[in-house]
């Protein structure tokens, strides 16, 4: 293994990050750059905290020898995370504010660590890539202690040749042809599509909507709405962006009282979990919400997963919906 590329980088106190977009082969390597002119950024889940890096280029990753290539991580000391029975309890809990109309959908998460001292951080996300060619697929490596990996589905918007488009992700089953989607996925998932809606009439008179179809993932299929609007004003966009963020695909309905209810009760720091992804250039601008994702240490690797709840969830299913969702990563290592 050839562990100076990067070791190099990061000795010289560089961030960086492997990408791949969603549809897309090519994958990049982007390094931070001060006299670039693109940013590569991470906000968290409550928009306290933001990471950005410039950068000057997309460096395609085929140029190098990738496959040989790794980077030291850091240990982590405290793994404690939240176990099973635990958990049930803050479901039950959340099923009874949702029972007794407090809100009418409240997305719940957790962490859960996965012991692994054989982790090789580019292995798994060229392993993610090629396994998720419709997912946003990212390796970001802020610092030795903040080493994100991850593929989401989510796009939270993406902006080029004066369009904008976002899409309504929710409800969940597991990815098999038996199942069917019924009324609690159908209506958890038009929560969020009339939310968005009703945020892009402020910004756009025409409104085009897709969906809802089925995206299917392997481990689980969700029910997606495809938006798209004229958005001429680029300028417009940081705004739209931020009214969207978090959206009750992430945090819940309505937004405030699930906010609170989610800061009280989750009792962890979701950090950059469910927050969103930046690539900005002059041309386009994405960002996807930072889901399907954990941060990779020399022993393991800690990962968040969370589901929407509502009035008519069953909590031990949103817990195997969570289990499920930590494969995406779980595989990869
Ligand atoms: C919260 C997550 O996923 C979100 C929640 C979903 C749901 O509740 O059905 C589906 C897709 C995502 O919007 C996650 O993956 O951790």
């Amino acid at each position: 293994m050839i562990t100076s590329f990067f070791n190099n980088l990061i000795n010289s106190g560089s961030a960086f990050a492997c990408i791949k977009f969603p549809e897309e082969k090519n994958i990049y390597l982007i390094i931070q750059d001060q006299k670039g002119s693109n940013y590569y950024s991470f906000t968290s889940f409550d928009s306290s905290k933001k990471y950005v890096f410039p950068f000057s280029q997309f460096n395609k990753i085929s140029d190098f020898e990738w496959e040989k290539l790794t980077f030291s991580l850091s240990t982590k000391k405290n793994t404690q995370t939240i176990n099973e029975s635990n958990y049930l309890r803050i479901l039950d809990k959340t099923l009874y504010f949702l029972q007794e109309k407090n809100a009418d959908k409240i997305v719940i998460s957790r962490e859960k660590w996965v012991d692994n001292s054989n982790i090789n951080p580019i292995q798994s996300f060229l392993f993610l890539c090629k396994k998720y060619p419709n997912s946003f697929c990212h390796l970001s490596f802020w610092n030795s202690e903040e080493v994100w990996l991850g593929a989401t589905p989510e796009i939270l918007g993406s902006w080029s040749n004066s369009t904008f488009k976002t899409m309504a992700l929710a409800g969940t089953l597991p990815d098999k042809d038996s199942f069917v989607w019924e009324n609690k996925e159908m209506e958890e998932q038009k929560y969020v599509t009339d939310y968005i809606y009703n945020k892009l009439q402020y910004y756009s008179s025409s409104i085009s909507v897709k969906g809802p179809e089925t995206l299917h993932l392997g481990h689980v299929k969700h029910l997606i709405t495809y938006f798209s609007i004229p958005l001429n004003a680029p300028q417009l966009l940081s705004k739209l962006i931020h009214s969207l963020h978090p959206t009750p695909a992430v945090c819940g309905l309505p937004l405030e009282v699930s906010r609170n209810f989610i800061i009280n009760e989750e009792k962890y720091n979701r950090d950059f979990y469910a927050g969103y992804i930046g690539i900005e250039t002059s041309s386009s601008k994405n960002y996807f919400v930072n889901l399907r994702c954990g941060k990779l240490y020399t022993n393991g690797a800690l990962l968040f997963v969370g589901g929407g709840i509502t009035a008519e969830s069953n909590p031990l299913q949103e817990w195997k919906e969570t289990e499920l969702k930590a494969k995406f990563i779980t595989e990869c290592l």
